[in-house]
Parts: C-alpha cells; sequence; structure tokens
C-alpha cells in the first residue's frame, strides 16, 4: 500500500472513530470500574464461544469485503450492529445478550470504530478470536470502491 492510501485509511478509520469520555478515563485513574451486568441464563461467555463455534462464518460483503464507509454508517443500531476494530468490519448484533458490559455499552460500538475503546475497557479481551465468523470486510472510503 502507497503513503497516501495509508493516510487515507487512517483518517477513515478516524472519522468513525470512539473514544473514551473524559469521566471513564478520570473513572479508571481512580481505579473505578464499570460494573458488569447480569445476563440470561444460557448468554455466559461460555455459551457465546459455544455458539460461535457451532455457526458458519459469514460470508464477506458482497463477496469481496470492501466496505465503503457511507454502508457501514448504516448499521448503527443494537439490531443490526456493525463496528470496525483494526480496520476489519464485524456484524456483532448477535453478541449483544452475551456481553458482560451490557447492551448499552456495547451499543456504543455500532457504527463506530472501537479499537481503542474495546482496549481501553478491556485489553484482555481477544476481540479476533471471539469475532472471528462475524467478521464481515473491511472498511474503505467510498471513492476507493
Ligand atoms: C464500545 C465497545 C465496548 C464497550 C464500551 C464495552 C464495555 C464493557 C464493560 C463496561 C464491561 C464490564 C466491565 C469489565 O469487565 O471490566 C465489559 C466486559 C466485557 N466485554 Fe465489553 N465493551 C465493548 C465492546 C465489546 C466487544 C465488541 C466484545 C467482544 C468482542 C466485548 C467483550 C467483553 C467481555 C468478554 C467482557 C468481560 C470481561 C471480563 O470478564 O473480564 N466487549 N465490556
Amino acid at each position: 500500500m502507497d503513503a497516501k492510501t495509508h493516510q487515507k485509511l487512517v483518517e477513515l478509520y478516524k472519522s468513525v472513530e470512539l473514544l473514551p469520555t473524559d469521566q471513564e478515563v478520570e473513572d479508571k485513574k481512580n481505579g473505578k470500574r464499570k460494573r458488569k451486568v447480569p445476563l440470561q441464563h444460557g448468554h455466559s461467555q461460555l455459551d457465546w464461544v459455544k455458539k460461535h463455534n457451532a455457526i458458519q462464518s459469514n460470508t464477506l460483503y458482497q463477496g469481496h469485503g470492501k466496505i465503503p464507509l457511507s454502508e457501514f454508517k448504516k448499521h448503527n443500531t443494537v439490531q443490526d450492529a456493525w463496528t470496525v476494530y483494526k480496520g476489519a468490519v464485524y456484524n456483532i448484533t448477535e453478541y449483544f445478550t452475551y456481553h458482560p458490559g451490557g447492551d448499552t455499552e456495547l451499543a456504543r460500538a455500532a457504527g463506530h470504530d472501537c479499537t481503542k475503546i474495546f482496549e481501553f475497557t478491556h485489553s484482555w479481551v481477544n476481540f479476533e478470536s471471539m469475532m472471528a465468523k462475524n467478521l464481515i470486510g473491511y472498511l474503505i472510503p467510498d471513492d476507493m470502491i
């Protein structure tokens, strides 16, 4: 990839990036952590792993996996949630009822690049392995399609 394209992609991810709020940064400094929420029976992390192992991988968006920004941004609700993690786009809709931090927190990721806030909140969680089969493509600018 040439330097210009690289720069364009960096700017693209920034345009949808979600950062922790000042309050969240402050709370973390003071050792204050957000609570986990109670999940429904059968929705533990182990249940997610089992379900994830059993499902088929998502097919890539339109076969090629190149997702223009304007398309990505449409998927910003709990019922239809896409997120970017390290440049890759994942459909996280199915994970909502399994997220230990609750659906309100996870909803913040929908339609955004959640890389930074994800690492800020739980750097020990392995996003790629948990969501491997929900990978649907890679974010690109509208004019690169
Ligand atoms: C905007 C994005 C997200 C936010 C703000 C967020 C927030 C949180 C919060 C507040 C907790 C509970 C506190 C804690 O355990 O320290 C949590 C737990 C957790 N979240 Fe997220 N989350 C996000 C995205 C995700 C995603 C996409 C995944 C899966 C790939 C995920 C997986 C987990 C797991 C596995 C835990 C439990 C951690 C543990 O047991 O130590 N989260 N999240």
